[in-house]
């Protein structure tokens, strides 16, 4: 094959053997979801590895948000939304109705598509949410803000202000401290919800060099419409259309040689 839209070989991330299988962090099966009547999610199979990057492509409406939406429960916050199937993070049910989803939302982070940083201190925007779930002295907090804000790799740009508002950092910079928030609960997943699409070029390598190196310590599932990034940033890639799960496989073979006609199409930029 020779007219992928994606420039795979410059990649030095795309390994050309297949990756050993990782532990299983998060298990779908037989997944399904409904806005009302729309079924938007048909029949969903597969797993989360434990510290992998696994990126959700396909064209737009396919049901990549909808599925990481499931992953920490967002659709209980919308009535008439419906799922069925299973859906484990380690031995825990993640569709048990009588889970607690504030510790589930700790377990389970994400990062939305355009920053969200609270109206608040830099500082602030970590520790507030850390108070949510432990009470820590002050030293120590001033501990988790520091490794927060350098695992969401901001901390040599901010240390000097950590009293001025988030809202007056940039764009690239409001998107790694929300990254830093997440770090800063302690999550074993982190999603990223289109993490780049409001960030110029240079915020969004330094965003994707980060996900790389949370790697090392989360799972992290990453929804995106750039296959450049997907095939950067990711171990596995799940290929969406039209609510099904079409192929999931290594990153490198799916950028090189998908199995399915309509993975093919769509990574070549016939549709989508
Ligand atoms: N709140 C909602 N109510 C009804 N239908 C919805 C709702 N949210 C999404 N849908 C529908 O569910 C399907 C999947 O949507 P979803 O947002 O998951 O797709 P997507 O692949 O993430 O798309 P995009 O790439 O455009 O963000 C679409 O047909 C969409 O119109």
């Amino acid at each position: 094959m020779t007219d992928l839209s994606v420039s795979v070989s410059s990649s030095a991330h795309l390994a050309s053997h297949p990756l050993p299988e990782a532990p299983a962090k998060v298990t779908v099966r037989n997944l399904n979801f409904y806005y009302g009547e729309h079924h938007a999610l048909k029949n969903v199979n597969l797993t989360l590895g434990t510290n992998r990057v696994t990126a959700f492509i396909g064209p737009s409406g396919c049901g990549k948000s909808t599925l990481l939406r499931i992953f920490n429960r967002m659709y209980d916050l919308y009535p008439g939304q419906r799922v069925t199937g299973q859906l484990m993070l380690d031995q825990t049910n993640i569709l048990d109705p009588k889970l607690d989803l504030n510790l589930l939302r700790a377990r389970v982070g994400m990062v939305f598509q355009k920053p969200t940083p609270f109206p608040m201190t830099i500082y602030e925007n970590i520790a507030f949410g850390i108070r949510l779930y432990e009470k820590i002295s002050k030293s120590e907090m001033d501990d988790r803000v520091e490794k927060a804000l350098r695992g969401g790799a901001l901390w040599n740009e901010v240390k000097d202000k950590l009293n001025a508002s988030g809202l007056s950092l940039s764009g690239g910079q409001q998107q790694r401290l929300c990254i830093a928030r997440t770090v800063a609960v302690r999550p074993e997943v982190i999603l990223f919800d289109e993490p780049c699409s409001a960030l110029d070029p240079i915020s969004t390598a330094k965003v994707e060099e980060l996900i790389q190196e949370l790697a090392e310590n989360y799972t992290i599932a990453i929804v995106t419409h750039n296959m450049q990034q997907a095939a950067r940033v990711s171990d596995k890639t799940a290929f969406m259309y039209l609510g099904e799960l079409i192929e999931f496989d290594d990153t490198s073979k799916i950028f090189t040689s998908p199995t399915d006609r309509r993975t093919q199409d769509y990574i070549t930029g016939r549709f989508g």
